[in-house]
């Protein structure tokens, strides 16, 4: 009998979620499934230490088979056959209504990059999707606005994405050990609606974050399984797409839509963690690594390319739906100039996705719909998705996905000034409990919060010159830092911003490069 503690505590309706045979199916996936999970983790660290040694990553040679025989994932099924317009968004009872409202046909339920895995966070949003799935979730505003689902329209095909490997669920043990939040959101999921979705026609879709490795596909597809079994669905009722948000995944997409074959529906360009992981993961191994100011790296920089052409010609290659990613402009109903520009920005990122064969795409706002609707449909027209354009024409090597260096651009000042300025703000939204912010007419989550904080660590560690002349040392960043601290001051809560700058100096500046800021945040909320 395995010791189960709950030690969160209450949210409302927690009960209806928290029950008995929920929790003795979380903690059988614990017991089978978490030794698996820690070696997995230490496999990476390990990987992580040889790539930065030797400044290489190459495709597989043990996988070649793989890569060279005939094999294709399964068929959609046919709430997810048309994909063009996805929202992403959190689980907040509102933006839940919202999405589902927004005329997406997928809503991405956010319990990942979106998220503050705060308990009553964790818990309301499984609250929310519970209701959401049976189309019974409405709201009032505190200013008396209501929200219900639009009568007689087709609300967006939910896809939940659970949290990555790495983060545990602190408020819920398994004889003592904390409990693995991917598990936990997966499990409450997939536990509590797989019956309701499949009477209501749809099924459990998931998009599973920051994979590194095929073998971390593997145990997904080992954990979709046993959770099929235990609730008596036919095996194959799950559907899962696959972001390739890590640099290491770019090298093994075969292998991990391979992995999931019987439950992969596609694979995702997460561009931002994409990013995150490509300096996280060469930020010790030379100048040739380096990157200069985030806004200068856009989708056109070669390596992006590279990665976004092979992600196409792997997905139909195997019957998979290419998913595009999220360009971070985000219009502002209170600046017509703002949102003008920002519907430009996003019109360009979905007309080049849908020109180079995705089969749709991301949007973080419900005014951007229209506009990712507009460019798929004129390439899709009546067609559901273009899974039949093989791109036979893409070749990509390994040389060109690590190609850094042909990226145009420079390391600013202003850059350096914007990294901590951003970092802060977002640190202190995250703290604060919301995982997704507008800072600067731009959309901030913890993958873009990433980038900022490591891309200063590594321009540290490479003693960069910025177009100043300066050099980036650790007393500039501080100086920088205290700067922005003071400037923020009054702007953000008190109670925010300390910690939050505490914590920017942590993860940027901390000698051993933390592997990701949500791990060393989480121990503060
Ligand atoms: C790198 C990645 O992983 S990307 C995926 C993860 N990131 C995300 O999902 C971010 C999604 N986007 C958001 O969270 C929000 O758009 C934000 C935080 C960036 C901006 O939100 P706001 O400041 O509330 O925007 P704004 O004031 O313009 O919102 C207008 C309305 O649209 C709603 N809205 C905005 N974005 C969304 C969304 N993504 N989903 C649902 N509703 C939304 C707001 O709730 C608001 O509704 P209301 O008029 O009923 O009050
Ligand atoms: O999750 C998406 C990303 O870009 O990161
Ligand atoms: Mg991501």
């Amino acid at each position: 009998m395995v010791d189960t503690q709950v030690l969160g505590g209450p949210v409302e309706r927690s009960d209806e979620i928290l029950t008995p045979a929920a929790l003795e199916f979380l903690a059988e996936l614990h017991a089978r499934f978490a030794d698996r999970r820690d070696e997995l983790l230490a496999a990476r660290a390990e990987r992580r230490a040889e790539a930065s040694r030797t400044g290489r990553l190459d495709f597989l040679p043990e996988t070649a088979d793989v890569r060279a025989s005939e094999w294709r994932v399964a068929d959609a099924p046919e709430d997810l056959a048309d994909r063009r317009v996805e929202i992403t968004g959190p689980t907040e009872r509102k933006m839940a209504i919202n999405a589902l409202n927004s005329g997406a046909r997928v809503w991405l339920a956010d319990l990942e990059d979106a998220n503050t895995p705060h308990w009553s966070n964790v818990i309301s949003g499984q609250v929310n999707l519970y209701d959401a799935v049976r189309g019974l979730i409405d709201f009032t505003s505190p200013e008396g606005k209501r929200y219900e689902l639009t009568p007689g329209a087709r609300p967006a095909v939910i896809v939940m994405r659970p949290r990555g490997w790495h983060l545990d669920e602190r408020h819920l043990t398994f004889d003592g050990r904390r409990a693995i939040g991917a598990l936990v959101d997966f499990g409450l999921y997939f536990f509590h609606n797989v019956k309701a979705l499949g009477e209501r026609g749809s099924g459990p879709y998931f998009y599973l974050p920051k994979l590194e490795s095929h073998l971390e596909a593997r145990l997904w597809n080992d954990v979709f399984t046993l959770a099929q079994q235990r609730l008596g669905v036919p095996h194959g009722t799950i559907r899962a797409t696959v972001l390739i948000e890590t640099i290491p995944a770019a090298f093994e997409m075969e292998e991990i839509l391979y992995e999931l074959r019987e439950h992969a529906s596609g694979l995702n360009a997460g561009r931002w963690d994409y990013l995150f992981s490509l300096i996280k993961y060469f930020r010790d191994a030379g100048a040739d690594f380096v990157l200069p100011d985030r806004n200068d790296v856009t989708m056109t920089a070669p390596f992006m390319r590279a990665y976004t052409e092979l992600l196409v010609r792997t997905c139909h290659k195997r019957g998979a739906f290419a998913m595009g990613g999220m360009a971070a402009f985000i219009p502002n109903r209170r600046d017509p100039e703002v949102t003008e520009k920002a519907l430009a920005k996003v019109h360009d990122d979905k007309r080049r996705e849908a020109g180079d064969g995705f089969d749709g795409s991301w949007v973080a706002h419900p005014d951007l719909v229209g506009i990712c609707a507009e460019e798929f449909d004129a390439v899709l027209g009546d067609r559901p998705n273009q899974v039949d354009r093989l791109r036979e024409d893409v070749s990509v090597t390994a040389a060109q996905l690590l190609d850094v260096k042909a990226t145009p651009g420079a390391a600013t000042e202003a850059g350096l000034r914007a990294a901590v300025d951003v970092g802060v703000r977002y640190l202190a939204s995250w703290l604060g409990g919301n995982g997704a912010a507008a800072i600067h007419n731009l959309m901030e989550d913890a993958a873009t919060a990433e980038i900022s904080r490591s891309q200063v660590w590594q321009w540290v560690r490479n003693d960069v010159e910025l177009d100043t002349g300066q050099r980036v040392t650790t007393d500039l960043v501080r100086s920088v830092l205290a700067e922005t601290k003071t400037a923020l001051t009054g702007e953000l809560p008190a109670e925010l911003l300390g910690p939050a700058v505490e914590l920017f100096e942590q993860v940027a500046l901390a000698d051993e490069f933390p592997d990701f800021l949500t791990l060393p945040a989480y121990e503060r909320i």
